[in-house]
């Protein structure tokens, strides 16, 4: 698939670990080779402690898994945990990126080998390929290994660490869902909710790398004060976006494409901004990824298990819960809130690749009045992971993708950015070395 204006250098993946270079190149894909980039501690260590510990928990919890699901599930636990030890060997002895008899994946690994390896699938390897590439196919494989079980092919191995990231952090929905029902649907509480949104993302599992992690405290209390973390702040646009569309065509039913990024905490926080954005809009499309992926990300399993979580009795203890969720239960029921999956979300396509990828998807999210990416990784995709000069303009780093107006809701948890005034990226520098991958930081960036 010819890529429209590829940054001109190769990716410099070069064959070389001993690289220790600290300043990454400009305009080419973020790779693990930069020792002192953010991608070779994923690869180095976050990804080995993620699978790790899915080793481990299944092992931990065959007896569970064989009283759930049979006992012959729990002889498949074997089966998906000597897959998943052979394939930990294979990353962190730099292996090259396999073939997985999958027709999607394996024609990208070809064409990631005819750009930066001039052909040679067996060059394209963990620590030289693109650090994009290589974390999508991570789970891509954890996938894989669960499919050559019988009784565990739907297993998800993040499940439980998606329920309790709700679960641990109760208290702080609580309060949300109170300023939700407490107030009215002014343009303040719009905004209000789209940044709460925007910090409901830094409740990420696969940057703690599983572990246990829960929003403390009032988040509309905070905001004020993280405000100085948003480094750009271009949410007027779809506002008045929205506000234009109902003026111009009052007739057309106004859609917002919602591509969702973790269940838990954050998902619920998505949930109060769309309950508040119904007096705005006739409908949201919810876009889930439909196997599990990057730890947290939400399946529809995730997004039906938080309604229904909230309704039950469980909840009683928080009345507010209950209440909201029976009238997101109402919107689902309705048609108004929808849930669309598909598998593009889970490809290693950056999003400028995604009318060659899945033209079928781009033409649906062509007929939205707005869309909303939340996210790390959906920004990772929107900018093609690529190490941009950081006032490189939001559109230029899309490279032709922008099916809709769009806005990203991202906390920076990877060390790729595009859209920020000239200067300011140095300013932030000088103040905190990591505050491209701590999650401080925020952007809300537009593009139409
Ligand atoms: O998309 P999300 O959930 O906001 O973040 C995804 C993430 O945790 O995974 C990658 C590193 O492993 C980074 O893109 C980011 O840190
Ligand atoms: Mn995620």
């Amino acid at each position: 698939m010819p890529e429209k204006n590829v940054p001109t250098s190769p990716p410099t993946c070069p064959t070389d670990l001993s690289l220790i270079d600290s300043t990454y190149p400009v305009g080419v894909p973020l790779t693990a080779t930069y020792r002192l980039g953010f991608a070779f501690k994923t690869i180095n260590l976050r990804l080995p402690v993620i699978l790790t510990k899915i080793i481990d928990q299944l092992s931990r919890d065959k007896n569970e898994i064989g009283e759930s699901c049979g006992q012959e599930a729990r002889d498949d636990v074997k089966i998906v945990v000597g897959a998943l030890a052979k394939f930990k060997n294979e990353m962190v002895t730099n292996k090259p990126i396999y073939k997985t008899g999958c027709k999607i994946w394996d024609s990208y690994l070809e064409h990631i080998a005819q750009l930066y390896f001039e052909g040679v699938v067996e060059d394209v390897k963990w620590y030289f390929a693109p650090w994009l590439h290589v974390e999508c196919y991570f789970y891509k494989r954890i996938h894989d290994a669960f499919q050559l079980s019988n009784h565990l092919k739907s297993f998800d191995p993040f499940r439980k660490q998606k329920e309790d990231g709700f679960e641990c952090s109760k208290k702080s929905s609580a309060q949300l869902a109170e300023y939700v029902l407490s107030s009215d649907s002014s343009d303040a509480v719009l905004q209000t909710l789209l940044e709460v949104g925007l910090w409901g993302n830094r409740c990420d599992l696969s940057l703690s790398s599983g572990e246990e992690v829960s929003q403390l405290g009032n988040l509309v209390d905070q905001l004020q004060g993280l405000r100085n973390f948003v480094l750009c702040d271009e949410s007027a646009n779809f506002w008045k976006i929205l506000k234009d569309a109902k003026t111009a065509n009052p007739d057309n039913p106004l859609t917002v494409g919602y591509v969702l990024d973790n269940a838990g905490f954050e998902l619920f926080t998505d949930f109060c901004l769309a309950d508040k954005l119904m007096d705005r809009v006739d409908r949201i499309d919810f876009y889930v990824k439909t196997t599990p992926w990057f730890i947290s990300d939400a399946l529809k399993t995730d997004f039906d298990w938080l309604i229904e979580r909230m309704c039950s009795g469980d909840c009683s203890d928080f009345p507010v819960l209950v209440k909201l969720a029976e009238r997101w239960k109402g919107y689902v029921l309705s048609k108004r809130w929808t849930v669309v999956e598909s598998e593009f979300w889970t490809y290693p396509h950056a999003y400028f690749e995604m009318q060659d990828a899945d033209p079928e998807l781009y033409s649906t999210l062509t007929k939205h009045t707005h869309l909303i990416f939340k996210g790390d990784l959906n920004y990772r995709k929107l900018i093609g992971d690529v190490s941009w000069k950081p006032d490189t303009p939001f559109k230029d780093a899309l490279r032709g993708f922008c099916p809709a107006p769009l806005l990203s809701l991202r906390t920076l948890k990877a060390d790729c950015i595009a859209g920020l005034r000239a200067g300011l990226a140095e300013e932030i520098e000088s103040k905190s070395q990591d505050w491209l991958v701590s999650g401080e930081y925020g952007i809300m960036q537009h593009a139409q």
